[in-house]
């Protein structure tokens, strides 16, 4: 048995029930083999042995009362994986279907992804079982006081600083952060990112995840030949990350011809009208079957998967393992030519494994989603110098990170002979950072 493998069977052995937090594990171990091949280094200080192992893990009771005036009772997380090159840094997500399990391999990830935005931050994330979906107002606000108040003793501006995910946007960061500042007596802006912009939110936060997603794409797309003028593309979700992907992959040129929730996908041949979509899902907040209303030549449809239409581009922005292998098959098969993941972990190990052997341009979360904290970390930037930089300022700066991880991971592919292995470029440019830093510590 080789070393890796060896690594990923006692983590199995050790958190059995715990599906994505190996599957994440498993898809970054087997990319960085030929690193720990010519670094011995890395073997020596025990390197893949201790990231396998969070830092610390923080689970809590989160009591709120209900709109009936009924007790609810929900679990907390906090999985602050990896502080090597910053502070913990990671968003939280509220859905029904987070477990620690979720929560490990999101923190996992986030630490690589971290690592190669070049800033100085480690790998977090957390989150609750709390499902927001048909909550009002008040119990949004009632659950998230509680979540914060036990949350707050263990985050601050130089120690972890969560940010939005999955069910958690403004609306939430708001609360979170006012119960916060109470409980904590300070205004300590840096602590929580992506805030409103009256109390230290960034400009441009908001976009940055789907126009991070879309200039990482739309260089791939360049550096092989391609361009993204007139190609079809699907999004999967229509939440914050789906919604801005949609915005510039439109302003880039190309058609996005559907998008999905969770009960379904609307279609338009003539490409999606963007404002139309973000005023139904990111200002009323309603469902994307209403854009029927304003588009009647367009389709509703109801529990199909929405990759099975066909498109040039997939870029999957919901969540967790939407593209498996029979789907990556499809997507192969109606001449798909690039997948850009702006969910986190959207892709099978199996489907990668595809889609790489059939020089599909696949471009992986971790590198090609980081525009979302990476903009974080440059709202803290403006947090700590007390400034408000412009919107054009901001995305000139994400536009140039984006650009450089994708040289990076590119440069990394090329380095180890897979060229246009993004996957494993961009796992081997972020471990190798992290794994610098860790060495230079010794063993803590
Ligand atoms: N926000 C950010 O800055 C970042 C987010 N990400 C990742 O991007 C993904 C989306 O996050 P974000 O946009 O913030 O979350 P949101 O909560 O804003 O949106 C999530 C979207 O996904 C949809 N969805 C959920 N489950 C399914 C499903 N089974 N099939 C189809 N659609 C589904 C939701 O629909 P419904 O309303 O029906 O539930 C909603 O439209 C997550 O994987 C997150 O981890 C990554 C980097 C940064
Ligand atoms: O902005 C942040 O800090 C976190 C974003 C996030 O959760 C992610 O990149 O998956």
């Amino acid at each position: 048995m080789t070393y890796l493998q060896k690594i990923i069977d006692d983590v199995k052995q050790k958190n059995p029930n715990e599906p994505e937090f190996h599957q994440a594990i498993e898809e970054i171990l087997t990319s960085i083999e030929p690193v720990l091949k010519s670094n011995p280094q890395i073997v020596k200080a025990k390197v893949v042995e201790r990231l396998v192992e969070p830092e610390r893990q923080i689970m809590f009771r989160v009591p709120w009362v209900d709109a009936s005036g009924e007790l609810q009772i929900n679990r907390g997380f906090r999985v602050q994986l990896n502080s090597a090159i910053g502070p913990y840094k990671g968003g939280l997500r509220f859905h029904p279907s987070v477990n620690l399990s979720v929560v490990k391999f999101l923190a996992f990830e986030q630490t690589f992804k971290n690592a190669l935005t070049g800033l100085s931050i480690g790998g977090a994330k957390g989150g609750s079982d709390f499902n927001p979906k048909g909550k009002s107002d008040l119990e949004i606000m009632s659950f998230c006081q509680s979540f914060m108040t036990e949350l707050y003793r263990h985050i601050g501006q130089h120690i972890d600083i969560p940010a939005g995910d999955l069910g958690v946007g403004e609306r939430e960061i708001g609360y979170l952060y006012g119960q916060y500042k109470r409980i904590s007596n300070s205004f300590e802006a840096g602590t929580l990112t992506g805030k409103g912009l009256s109390y230290g939110g960034s400009l441009a936060r908001k976009e940055a995840t789907g126009f991070g997603l879309l200039y990482f794409v739309n260089e791939m797309l360049k550096n092989h030949g391609h361009s993204i003028v007139g190609k079809k593309v699907v999004i999967s979700g229509s939440g914050n990350v789906a919604l801005y992907s949609c915005k510039k992959a439109i302003e880039l040129g190309a058609t996005v011809i559907a998008m999905s929730d969770s009960n379904g996908y609307v279609y338009d041949k003539n490409g999606i009208d963007f404002d139309t979509i973000h005023r139904i899902k990111e200002i009323e907040r309603k469902r994307i079957s209403e854009y029927v209303n304003f588009y009647p030549e367009a389709e509703y449809v109801e529990n199909k998967r929405i990759w099975d239409l066909q498109c040039d581009i997939a870029l999957p922005c919901a969540m967790q393992n939407d593209i498996d292998l029979k789907t990556a098959e499809t997507l192969i098969s109606n001449g798909c030519i690039a997948v850009g993941e702006g969910a986190n972990m959207p892709t099978t190990n199996e489907a990668i494994n595809l889609l790489i052997s059939k020089n599909i341009l696949l471009a992986p979360a971790k590198a090609a989603n980081a525009g979302g904290v990476a903009t974080s970390a440059l709202e803290m930037a403006q947090n700590s110098s007390r400034m408000s930089w412009t919107f054009e300022k901001v995305d000139n700066i994400l536009k140039d990170i984006m650009k450089n991880i994708y040289d990076e991971s590119s440069k990394a592919a090329n380095e180890y002979g897979q060229p246009g292995n993004y996957v494993m470029g961009a796992n081997i440019a972020g471990f190798t950072k992290v794994a610098n830093a860790m060495i230079a510590f010794g063993a803590v």
